[in-house]
């Protein structure tokens, strides 16, 4: 289906084409029809980042008399952020239509700003409620002649404790008005709201209900509470190329992660609701055109956020709702592209995450936390990446040359490199020589597991309905979960069997797998010689095999070794004193990543192993 099929303005076609939308997005494709052919109200359902905004700008725009000077839509959103964000999607598939109007107006910002504004007499109004109400109660906004309502991530609003104010809103609109509500999720409250103001409308889901995107993948990490931090840098070293969001609980908590991560290095800021408006605004600014490389921020402030490309969100703490997660996961994986949400837990979480995957029907993936030497090589990779990338100004360079050749003659090219590498790359080394195994060890955290279900004599092998099964080839072999998935795959060659969650250890593979499919798991692997699969009895040492020992044969399918993304720089870790030097030379810094002037993302963002690589196909086998 194209745009033009679904009968929409030239002046509309021509400035969607311009922004690069190919066809509509699933959601587009039913609620555009819907809303230019049909009368009632709305109510639709789709996952994050599926083009909520456009398939109710569009219509919306599409039936709004550019000619007429009054406000003759209304979109209310819960945040700023996302004011200014739908505002200017808005303003964009407009940008061809004569004298349409669009007026972001939200609490925060001088009212004068926005009193000129209004002054221009919009078609379209995006407010966050309170300060649309101030601007009514001044006579300055008249919602009489209002067509369309759109109540755009309602449940937040809900949240945010802006129930009355919808009211006194609602009240101020004509009963004419046609109503859409747009959510990812489907909590309660909002078929409350439906229900309650809207006559008869239609219910338009794509997709399942409440379901996560599909374009995300989903991990996890279990370590001590207390090791939080240290687990969060550890998974942002891994991930040399990593953009994204870390979701905190609560202001402080999110103040406190990002100033951490800002004093050892690390291009961070925070977002939350004890910013003024013009220090938000300046962190958006910066984290959209990448200047910041991490966001850490409350779920309030980052809701419905749309940033291109994210690689990953992460959850420092996971959520108490369900719905919280999936909006949080949904900031990635938009537009059909691949994302990563990470979160971190403690073993007692281990049911948030059985009911999250319940929820989202999606299966997560337990990883290792990396340890120093892992996270060395990526970084080391991902600098040797850099170094054969970067391009070499030559005419800067050239009046140079003669001297640095001069002084470096009597080297080796191999030591040459060592030196180079050497030069960021110590740091790292030192920083991570000592590094503590952060993971929780084997036994207590298969342990808490075997006492959770009330089976001490068979400790973690069995876990609601599910079995734990052990392979007899861990990391020593190269096995990943990715890895050992496509073994499963291989051997087993039935897709309907469900991994549950996956443990690499040294030496081993643990896994569960649903009690009923046992015995085809097992019986797969019977006539395998390089794998043995048997029930995992809570000891260290293989005891399924009966007599056979495990043979460690090298594979092709899981020898080699993981390719490592690489290095940022000298300013990934808690920070060691700069090296004697760094100063003097500011295009080894620039290059390399300081962190003043990080090159982080825009120009020199380049596709990098690191987060594609490791984890892209685990979730699905
Ligand atoms: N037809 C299309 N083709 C390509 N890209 C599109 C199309 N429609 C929307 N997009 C892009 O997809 C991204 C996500 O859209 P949008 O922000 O509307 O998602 P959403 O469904 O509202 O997400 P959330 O529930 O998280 O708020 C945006 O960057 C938007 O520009």
């Amino acid at each position: 289906m194209t745009f033009r099929e679904l009968n929409l303005k030239d002046d509309i076609l021509s400035a969607i084409e311009e922004l690069g939308y190919a066809q509509p997005m699933p959601v587009q494709e039913k609620t555009i029809p819907f809303m230019l052919e049909q009368t009632a109200d709305l109510v639709a359902l789709a996952q994050t980042g599926t083009g909520k905004t456009a398939a109710f700008g569009l219509p919306v725009l599409n039936m709004i008399d550019a000619g007429r000077k009054q406000v003759q839509a209304l979109v209310l959103a819960p945040t700023r952020e996302l004011c200014i964000q739908i505002a200017n999607d808005l303003k964009g598939y407009s940008k061809n239509m004569r004298g349409m109007r669009i007026v972001p107006v939200y609490g925060g910002e001088d009212i004068r700003t926005q009193l000129r504004q209004l002054d221009t007499a919009p078609q379209i109004i995006v407010a966050t409620p309170g300060r649309l109400i101030d601007l009514i109660e001044r006579g300055k906004i008249e919602l009489g002649a209002i067509d369309f309502l759109v109540l755009d991530e309602a449940d937040e609003m809900l949240n945010m404790g802006f129930k009355e104010d919808i009211e006194t809103i609602l009240e101020r609109t004509p009963e004419t008005r046609r109503t859409m509500l747009f959510s990812a999720t489907m909590p309660k409250e909002i078929a409350n709201i439906a229900k309650r103001y809207m006559k008869n409308y239609e219910e338009i889901t794509v997709g399942t209900k409440n379901a996560g995107s599909e374009n995300v993948e989903h991990i996890y990490y279990v370590s001590q509470a207390r090791q939080r931090y240290l687990v969060l840098k550890r998974i942002v070293d891994l991930n040399p190329d990593i953009y994204g969001i870390v979701f905190c609980r609560t202001r402080q908590e999110t103040k406190e992660v990002a100033d951490k991560l800002m004093h050892d290095g690390y291009n961070a800021d925070a977002l939350h609701g004890d910013l003024s408006q013009a220090q938000r605004d300046n962190v958006m600014q910066k984290f959209r055109i990448r200047n910041i490389q991490l966001l850490v921020a409350t779920d309030v402030a980052a809701r419905g956020l749309d940033v291109s490309d994210l690689t990953h969100v992460i959850n420092y703490n996971l959520p108490d709702d369900v719905e919280v997660y999936t909006h949080r996961s949904g900031r990635t994986g938009r537009a059909n592209k691949k994302g990563i949400a990470v979160s971190i837990i403690h073993s007692k979480e281990r049911f948030k995450i059985k009911d999250i995957e319940r929820m989202l029907r999606k299966t997560f993936i337990q990883e290792q936390i990396p340890n120093g030497l892992e996270v060395c090589k990526k970084q080391l990779f991902y600098m040797i990446d850099r170094m054969e990338n970067v391009e070499v100004s030559e005419e800067q360079i050239e009046t140079y040359m003669p001297q640095i050749m001069k002084q470096l003659e009597y080297l080796s090219k191999e030591e040459l490199l060592k030196r180079f590498v050497s030069l960021e790359f110590n740091r790292f080394l030192s920083y991570y020589k000592n590094a503590e195994d952060l993971n929780l060890p084997e036994r207590s955290e298969r342990g808490e597991r075997g006492e959770r279900n009330g089976d001490r004599n068979d400790r973690g092998s069995k876990s609601g309905g599910k079995v734990r099964l052990k392979m007899n080839v861990g990391e020593r072999e190269g096995i990943d979960p990715k890895r050992f998935l496509g073994i499963i795959n291989d051997v087993t060659g039935d897709k309907s069997i469900s991994i549950g969650s996956i443990e690499v250890t040294n030496k081993f593979t643990f896994f569960d797998v649903f009690s009923d499919q046992v015995e085809k798991v097992v019986m797969a692997f019977a006539g395998e010689t390089d794998y043995i699969v048997a029930e995992a009895k809570g000891s260290k040492s293989f005891e399924g095999g009966g007599s056979r020992k495990p043979e460690y044969r090298a594979r092709g399918s899981y020898g080699g070794s993981r390719s490592g993304g690489g290095y940022r720089g000298g300013d990934r870790e808690s920070r060691p004193a700069a090296t004697a030097g760094a100063g003097e030379k500011p295009w080894r810094n620039r290059d390399l990543g300081d962190r003043s002037s990080r090159p982080s993302g825009g120009s020199d963002r380049r596709s990098s192993s690191s987060y594609k690589g490791g984890s892209s196909s685990y979730k699905k086998r």
